[in-house]
């Protein structure tokens, strides 16, 4: 699995901490910045993270920021993008189970780092359930194919 992972300015040490934690996994990712400290703005990264998934560039993507909740807005109006904003491991593991969801958002801000560790292994290592909740999924992508 390949995962691309972003942060704006707020979320630095928790990108490095998930990034750690890619490593210890043996994961494959790629880093698309924020590289400072120096304000930047969360939508920028949110949407250079699900281009990526979309094109089938990388498999996942992981959006950090204070809340999480800009990146999460900002990847889920991208056609293909199902974010989710979890900061339980409960959330984490059902919204692979049954929403497929293919970025996950994270709050530098609302958790510490050894929940979001926990959280972002979870993620990964779920299993999407498929049979029931497939239609559900079908109709989000269909709804995206309206004008
Ligand atoms: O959480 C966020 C968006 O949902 C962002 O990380 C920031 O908290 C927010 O954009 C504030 O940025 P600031 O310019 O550093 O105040």
């Amino acid at each position: 699995m390949k995962v691309a992972i972003a942060s704006d300015h707020t979320a630095l040490p928790m990108k490095e901490e998930i990034k750690q934690l890619f490593e210890e996994l043996g994961i494959e990712y790629v880093d698309l910045g924020a590289d400072t400290e120096e304000r930047v703005d969360y939508p920028d990264y949110a949407l250079a993270v699900s281009e990526k998934v979309v094109a089938g560039e990388v498999d996942r993507g992981v959006v950090i920021c204070g809340t999480g909740i800009g990146m999460s807005i900002m990847a889920n109006k991208v056609k293909g993008i199902r974010c989710a904003l979890a900061h339980d491991v409960f959330s984490a593991k059902f919204t692979r189970l049954h929403n497929n969801s293919n970025v996950l958002a994270l709050g530098q801000r609302v958790i510490g780092h050894g929940l979001a560790r926990e959280i972002v292994q979870v993620w990964l290592e779920t299993e999407y359930e498929g049979g029931r909740h497939e239609r559900r999924v079908v109709k989000i992508a269909e709804y995206e194919t309206k004008e």
